[in-house]
């Protein structure tokens, strides 16, 4: 993101942030309630508007882009409310959809993927147990881990998580950071907003702060894997 500048009600609510994701980071996006945090994170994926500046994502611009499976987004709050009810390993296969094969029925191998990787998702988040629950029943911590396991279960190279922690209990806050470390192992990049990073901390390979819309504060806390380039566009 170059100049990545978001306004709402007639207000800078992103002021002309500039980042550049690296694959393998472990990027944590602190800042205080309203600091533009999500805000950053949706601007990254072409998810909110720019009003100035732009966002690239492995070179292309949102619009353009074509290859979301690359990407997996944990948005702050289950999007789906009393609709259709849906059950856990639903809500967690639909994660699966844009690896599909083109060709209609799915081939048995493609199913058999998808049934591992929903299984290893629902596992990785502790929700085996509950995958025929109805989700909109779950508590909002559970929620959130039906969330995470949506995205776990698509294989991304790229996961963008707001919040992942918020609301979920400690132990199950240990167990997302067990499941980081080995993604992070395996050279993913993650990109997380946070207000506290908890177990996650010691996976975290950078840190911004926000301020009102702008970076007020960067680190580096080991040295990040720069090679492949993985989301958005220029340097800072
Ligand atoms: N849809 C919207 N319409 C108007 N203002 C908005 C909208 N979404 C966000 N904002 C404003 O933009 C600012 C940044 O919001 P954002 O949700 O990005 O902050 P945040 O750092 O993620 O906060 P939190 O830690 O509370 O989640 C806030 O002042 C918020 O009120």
């Amino acid at each position: 993101m170059t100049g990545g500048t978001v306004r709402r009600d007639g207000r800078e609510v992103l002021a002309g942030v500039d980042l550049r994701v690296e694959a393998g980071d472990v990027l944590a996006v602190l800042g205080a309630n309203g600091a533009g945090k999500s805000t950053l994170v949706k601007a990254l994926l072409g998810l909110v508007p720019l009003a100035a500046g732009r966002t690239e994502i492995y070179g292309e611009p949102p619009a353009r882009f074509r290859a979301w499976n690359r990407l997996g987004y944990v948005p702050q709050r289950l999007p789906m409310g009393g609709g259709v009810p849906a059950t856990v390993r639903e809500v967690v296969a639909s994660g699966r959809v844009g690896r599909r094969s083109r060709r209609l029925p799915a081939l048995f191998t493609d199913r058999a993927a998808d049934r591992a990787a929903v299984d290893r998702a629902l596992r990785a988040v502790g929700l085996g147990e509950r995958a025929r629950d109805s989700a909109h029943l779950l508590s909002g911590g559970q929620q959130q881990r039906v969330l995470i396991a949506r995205a776990l279960a698509g294989e991304p190279d790229v996961f963008v998580m707001d919040e992942p922690t918020a609301g979920v209990d400690a132990r199950s806050q240990a167990a997302l950071a067990s499941t980081l470390h080995e993604l992070a192992g395996e050279g993913r990049t993650v990109v997380l907003v946070a207000h506290e990073l908890g177990p996650l901390e010691p996976l975290v390979t950078r840190t911004i702060e926000l301020g009102r819309g702008r970076i007020v504060h960067e680190t580096t806390t080991h040295a990040t894997t720069v090679g492949r380039t993985a989301t958005t566009g220029r340097p800072a």
